[in-house]
């Protein structure tokens, strides 16, 4: 007899009748649910369940008469329960500061444009450290734009889909000019942040400046939980409203109001940061409320702010930086000069699920759920 949870009492055995994976519950193509679940008797008990011949099935027999199969592997993972590891496709994020600068993750345009296994190490290196660079990508737009699209579809926003952009202020929006940026999240204002972004600097010319940088956000609150646990649940809980710029244009706001530290409901783990203090609209707190959340956010840029949080680089040609816009934040020096960037979004659920798909995913999830 096979061992699975003990269904003592009905929900599960509920559950279970209603997670049947015969043929007749589910369309053997699409694996979507073809039985009405709410024709299921509420009492349902099971009769009885053994293990069929070949070892890899177990069968049910139900008090509404029904005969179930469920292959074992799926069975056990029921068992397992939800995993956020396996949702999130990752065994282990590794949290940097400045010293990041000594081992950078880089992977090959070659190996990614012609190889699964170099899309997996790519997207691998992203899930660990949040950024990667790609060496040897020829430095135009339509490369670059073949090298993202590796990965998935780019998401479409009201500034395009795969850019290319200068600071001539095309988008009423700082990025388009030639100021300093603080380090940010892009596209606070959206109710689903773009999951990774990519910039590959295509040329810099008659003047200089325009460094980029890049900050572990999930170290920088890890910082803070260490010394101002206060602080940390005070951005983690705290909502704010956010707006793109040249609002009047846009009038793009999220749905709702959302903290700057987002955690996974589930399991409590840090997901997303969203930060960008020049899209920061209204704070959604009681008056009492809105000093401390100020005292809180003045802490964590302290943090941001830190030197020895800052990895700085100067981009260039063919070697475009990719990175996980709800972990890593980035911001820029001001500059002088023509300088010409290209690059897009991919919607985080995308980027996920590819990740999932290549084998060094899949072995990964795989790992993340074995431990
Ligand atoms: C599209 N491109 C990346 C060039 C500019 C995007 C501007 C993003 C905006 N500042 C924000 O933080 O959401
Ligand atoms: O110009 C840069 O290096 C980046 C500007 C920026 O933050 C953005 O485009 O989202
Ligand atoms: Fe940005």
């Amino acid at each position: 007899m096979i061992s699975i949870p003990s269904l003592q009492c009905s929900r599960p055995n509920l559950w279970l009748r209603d997670h049947c994976q015969c043929s007749s519950c589910v369309h053997e193509v699409t694996k979507q649910r073809l039985l009405d679940t709410f024709e299921i008797p509420r009492d349902i008990t099971m009769q009885s369940l053994s293990e069929t011949q070949e070892g890899f099935n177990v069968k049910c027999w139900w008090s509404d008469g029904h005969d179930s199969y469920y292959p074992k592997n799926w069975l056990n993972k029921f068992a397992r329960g939800d995993s956020s590891r396996e949702r999130q496709g990752i065994n282990k994020a590794s949290l940097w500061t400045s010293s990041i600068a000594e081992s950078l993750p880089k992977v090959y345009f070659k190996d990614v444009m012609d190889t699964d296994q170099g899309v997996g190490q790519w997207l691998l290196n992203l899930r660990i450290y949040g950024f990667c660079f790609v060496e040897g990508c020829p430095p135009t737009p339509q490369d670059t734009e073949r090298l993202l699209k590796r990965i998935a579809f780019i998401r479409q926003t009201h500034y395009g889909g795969f850019w290319d952009f200068t600071s001539d202020l095309a988008s009423k929006d700082t990025a388009y000019t030639q100021i300093s940026l603080e380090a940010h999240t892009d596209t606070t204002y959206f109710s689903d942040p773009a999951g990774l972004q990519l910039f590959h600097l295509l040329s810099h010319t008659h003047g200089s400046g325009g460094a980029s940088l890049l900050v572990d956000g999930f170290k920088a609150a890890q910082t803070l939980k260490q010394e101002d646990p206060k602080a940390y649940d005070m951005l983690s809980t705290i909502r704010l409203y956010s707006h793109a710029s040249g609002n009047e244009d846009t009038s793009l706001q999220p749905y709702q109001s959302f903290p700057v530290l987002n955690h996974d409901v589930g399991t409590g783990e840090l997901i997303q940061v969203r930060w960008n203090n020049s899209d920061r609209a209204a704070i959604d707190a009681p008056f009492s409320e809105v000093q401390n959340w100020y005292n809180a956010a003045e802490k964590w840029v302290q943090i941001l702010r830190d030197p020895s949080m800052e990895y700085w680089e100067q981009l260039k040609p063919g070697m475009p930086l990719i990175f996980d816009n709800w972990r890593v934040l980035h911001g820029r020096s001001s500059f002088t000069g023509k300088r010409r960037l290209c690059g897009g979004y991919i919607n985080r659920d995308d980027y996920i699920s590819r990740f999932k798909m290549t084998n060094l995913g899949r072995a990964a999830v795989l790992e993340s759920v074995i431990g």
